[in-house]
């Protein structure tokens, strides 16, 4: 199985290295074109302005709306989070604008700005230990939404068909049992 990785901005190499772990191939993604030898794609945390910016000048937002049309699953983490999302709280402009959910960015205020956690999610067995920087909300989502996980009563995990986001990092830990989850998508 081939996972690509957007590698246009942010924590790539780190999720490459999970993806292997989790025993697939991972692949960085720069251009188009080498959507069609996926069989997923994860967009990585980074900054969301940045990296929508880059989506639009190399095309991927087209892109990657047609590979999600095709059934092909994407996870967004963090910023990639922020990519996926239908709505953004602070009125900015969707992106992908392909899960119906409404996301918040910089949602824990600058106290909290980064944190970690142990957290129960859905579908995985024992708590992932979650990074959290700088991280978004998901404020609300629409009823095909699924709610994978919550952190003090907000959303922080969510999966909508072949779509998954997170708030957090996975790939700052050593635990790929997110990105196996990822892979079962993929199958
Ligand atoms: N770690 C991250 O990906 C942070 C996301 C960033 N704060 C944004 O709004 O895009």
């Amino acid at each position: 199985m081939r996972i690509g990785v957007l590698a246009l901005q942010g924590a790539v190499a780190e999720h490459i290295r999970l993806i292997e772990q989790a025993g697939a191939e991972g692949i960085a993604v720069k251009k188009t074109e080498q959507l069609d030898e996926l069989d997923g794609i994860i967009l990585p945390g980074g900054e969301s302005t940045t990296i929508g910016k880059l989506m639009r000048l190399y095309g991927f937002n087209e892109a990657l709306q047609q590979f999600s049309a095709a059934g092909k699953p994407i996870f967004g983490t963090c910023a990639g989070m922020i990519l996926l999302a239908h709505e953004i709280v602070s009125g900015e402009e969707a992106h992908l604008d392909l899960m119906d959910m409404k996301v918040a960015r910089n949602a824990f205020g600058r106290q909290r700005e980064s944190f970690e956690t142990s957290l129960p999610i859905k579908g995985i067995e024992v708590p992932v230990q979650a990074v959290f920087i700088r991280a978004p909300l998901i404020e609300s989502v629409g009823p095909e939404v699924e709610i994978l996980a919550t952190h003090e009563g907000q959303i922080v995990a969510a999966r909508q068909g072949h779509l998954l986001a997170a708030s957090f990092h996975p790939e700052l830990t050593d635990d790929c049992r997110m990105h196996r989850y990822f892979l079962e998508m993929a199958k």
